[in-house]
């Protein structure tokens, strides 16, 4: 496995997807000339992005588990090249809403092969996923421009198109040529840690990040879906100004990828950057939602980028997965699921909250952002290193609930021997059978030392056996 060639290979199909991420919006105007439909008839066809990528998320992810990252890989490269060359060319209407469609499909089997490989291949805190976000945001960049490019000059639209096949077809060609890494290998070190965090830890965390899921795509749809109109309406801000606010925060978002990629680089705690970023983000929301100062705006926007958009939702990601690395397409799938729903979601809330104001919706965005720090808190402390003392006592605590119930069990058996004693009037006190039981245990040990120990636990259980079934005796007796 050659890693930079692999990795190269990997960024370029999320430059790729930056450019289908935009690719139907940007074309909205071109595409209702040539379908002959109003813009909303398009926009609703851009919704089946969405509803493709809620039908994939989890099956692939789990799928890519059982078959391996490199199927999935091209079966969302393929997806994403039908989606680019049928969406330059189509004309029916069903037909563009199966390629949309599609395209989440695409996004699907991309990040189920994507994400789960970089960790595999086993680089410093997953920190290649964060990058992934600055592939994106430059796909994001440049389709813009490409779209004006073709524009301008009166060239046809569906360029744009076909040269994110071309991108495609020639990656297809470089991806093939390598190896990917084993899948689901872990980590030694990371399986350690994952064992020795108990069960109830392990599911605390995991629903934190669960919602983290939701809530780190929610605060970024929200603040881009609504910024520019908001600052508008409610503090008169001039359009360049409130366009600026949203170049501003992607100046910051991409920032903070090559932050965040250094930091955790340098093997800065995950928990401790998600907490940090997620207080970061919600008090620039604050500004940016009550000041009516431009700089100060402007400041926050940045500063929200940063911190919102800047791989954070991956770094989330790479928690999870390190959680339940066996599964880690699995772990992927879900977490985009619940992504998927806040892009769903969202647009639907804040939507029926802007028939109230402009600044509800917006300011709905302070009640994501306080649920992300919360949910980011819960995830931290669960996961939080442990004393030895602590982390010793609560394994002893597992194995104790276990003895419990096995002990109940045996004292049910130990019930109905002493009433087959009963009836055939047999001593309770087995003299020959306790020996026996005593020599099995010595036999069952694995560790010598431990034996006589054990022996003695055993002596005691069977007194106590009987004592239990003496009282059994005495009671049914009583009764007689
Ligand atoms: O096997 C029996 O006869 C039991 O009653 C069970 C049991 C035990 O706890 O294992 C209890 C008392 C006897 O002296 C021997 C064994």
């Amino acid at each position: 496995m050659n890693r930079k060639t692999l990795s190269l290979s990997l960024y370029l199909n999320y430059f790729v997807h930056g450019l289908g991420l935009l690719i139907l919006a940007q074309n909205m105007q071109s595409l209702s000339q040539h379908w002959q439909t109003p813009l909303a008839t398009v926009s609703y066809v851009v919704s089946g992005v969405g509803i493709g990528r809620l039908l994939a998320y989890f099956i692939l992810g789990n799928l890519s588990d059982h078959f391996g990252r490199k199927i999935f890989c091209n079966v969302g490269m393929f997806s994403y090249f039908v989606f680019f060359v049928g969406m330059a060319f189509v004309t029916n209407i069903q037909v563009a809403y199966g390629l949309a469609i599609l395209a989440g499909v695409a996004n699907s089997a991309l990040d189920a092969g994507t994400y789960t490989t970089f960790i595999e291949m086993g680089g410093r805190q997953g920190s290649a996923n964060v990058l992934l976000k600055a592939f994106i945001s430059a796909g994001e960049f440049l389709l813009p421009l490409l779209v004006a490019l073709l524009d301008s000059n009166g060239w046809w639209y569906g360029w744009s198109f076909l040269v994110a096949a071309a991108v495609l077809l020639v990656n297809a060609v470089l991806l093939n040529r390598q190896t990917f890494p084993p899948r689901n290998q872990s980590d030694p070190s990371l399986m350690a840690k994952q064992q020795q965090l108990s069960k109830p830890r392990r599911l605390i965390a995991a629903i934190g990040l669960a919602g983290y899921g939701y809530t780190s795509m929610a605060l970024m749809i929200l603040y881009t879906q609504w910024i520019s109109l908001f600052v508008t309406k409610t503090f008169g801000f001039s359009p360049v100004l409130a366009h600026g606010l949203l170049s501003l925060y992607s100046v910051g978002s991409i920032c903070g990828v090559f932050v965040l990629f250094w930091l955790l680089r340098r093997g800065v705690a995950e928990t401790k950057l998600m907490v940090e970023m997620n207080v970061g983000s919600l008090v620039a929301l604050l500004i940016v939602s009550y000041s009516s100062l431009s700089w100060l705006s402007m400041l926050a926007a940045l500063i929200f980028g940063f911190t919102a958009a800047g791989g954070v939702m991956q770094v989330g990601l790479n928690l999870f997965i390190k959680l339940y690395p066996h599964v880690k397409g699995g772990v992927t799938g879900l977490y985009f699921t619940f992504g998927s729903i806040a892009s769903f979601t969202i647009p639907l809330i804040t939507g029926w909250l802007s028939k109230q104001s402009l600044a509800a919706a917006l300011r709905f965005d302070l009640v994501i952002g306080l649920a992300g720090v919360l949910l980011v808190l819960m995830t931290a402390l669960a996961l939080r290193p442990q004393s030895s003392l602590v982390q010793q006592r609560q394994r002893i605590n597992q194995i104790d609930s276990q003895i419990v119930a096995l002990l109940n069990e045996r004292f049910d058996t130990v019930t109905a021997i002493g009433q087959l004693k009963m009836r055939e009037q047999l001593p309770i006190l087995d003299q020959q059978r306790e020996a026996r039981v005593l020599s099995q245990v010595a036999q069952r040990s694995q560790r010598m030392a431990h034996t006589p120990y054990l022996q003695a636990i055993y002596q005691a259980i069977m007194t106590n056996s009987r004592a239990y079934q003496a009282q059994l005796h005495g009671k049914e007796e009583e009764h007689d």
